[in-house]
């Protein structure tokens, strides 16, 4: 599938705002993905499809996550998680995409988890900064990505769950597992 076809795909799951970020996720993780050596290819397709699922039925994505025997604890923390591995699952069904290396990077682009490949860190890095992001904090993740992909995901991930706990929220644990996992690992 070229980029033309994958982008008109998503576009009609998505509103305009969620397009428009997609595209700068695209760019974002081609970039990337060109500086650290992954598959740009790859990037570019998991990147259009990151938030494929993003709109649909809260119900809908609770009845895929059940059916097809999704982590059951996703279902106990913000619904926001869900749009990840459902648009994994529904990226193969409805859009025919098997590569399980993109799969993979759909679904874990919203919680990360431990031991995440070089298209996974991507993502996830790519969806925190790309330009049409806005939050405090975005600049130096932008900042430390130029240089240090890992360095940048820990302090995206950091951030991430900072955010959450300064407004009380529940914290879905792989993201702890995923902080633990990259500063344990730390290369330098
Ligand atoms: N570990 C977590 N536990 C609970 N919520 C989380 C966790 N990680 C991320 N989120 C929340 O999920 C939401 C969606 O994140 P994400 O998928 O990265 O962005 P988007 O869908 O806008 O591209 C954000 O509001 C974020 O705070």
């Amino acid at each position: 599938m070229n980029r033309e076809q994958a982008l008109a795909i998503v576009k009609e799951q998505l509103t305009e705002h969620r397009y428009l970020h997609t595209v700068g996720v695209m760019e974002t993780a081609i970039n990337l993905a060109a500086k650290y050596g992954a598959d740009t290819k790859k990037a570019e397709l998991a990147a259009i499809f990151h938030d494929y699922a993003k709109f649909r039925p809260k119900e809908e994505m609770r009845e895929i996550i059940i059916k097809e025997g999704m982590p059951s604890e996703l279902l106990e923390y913000n619904s926001e998680l869900w749009h990840a591995p459902v648009g994994a699952f529904l990226t193969e069904k409805e859009a025919g995409i098997n590569d399980k290396e993109v799969l993979d990077a759909i679904r874990y682009h919203t919680s990360g988890r431990p031991g995440m490949v070089l298209l996974e860190k991507i993502i996830y890095l790519a969806d925190y900064i790309e330009p049409g992001r806005h939050f405090p904090g975005v600049g130096e993740v932008r900042d430390l990505a130029e240089t240090n992909l890992n360095k940048a995901l820990i302090k995206a991930v950091q951030n991430t769950i900072m955010f959450l706990m300064k407004k009380g929220q529940p914290v879905f644990p792989a993201s702890f597992q995923t902080y633990n996992d990259l500063v344990m690992n730390k290369e330098d």
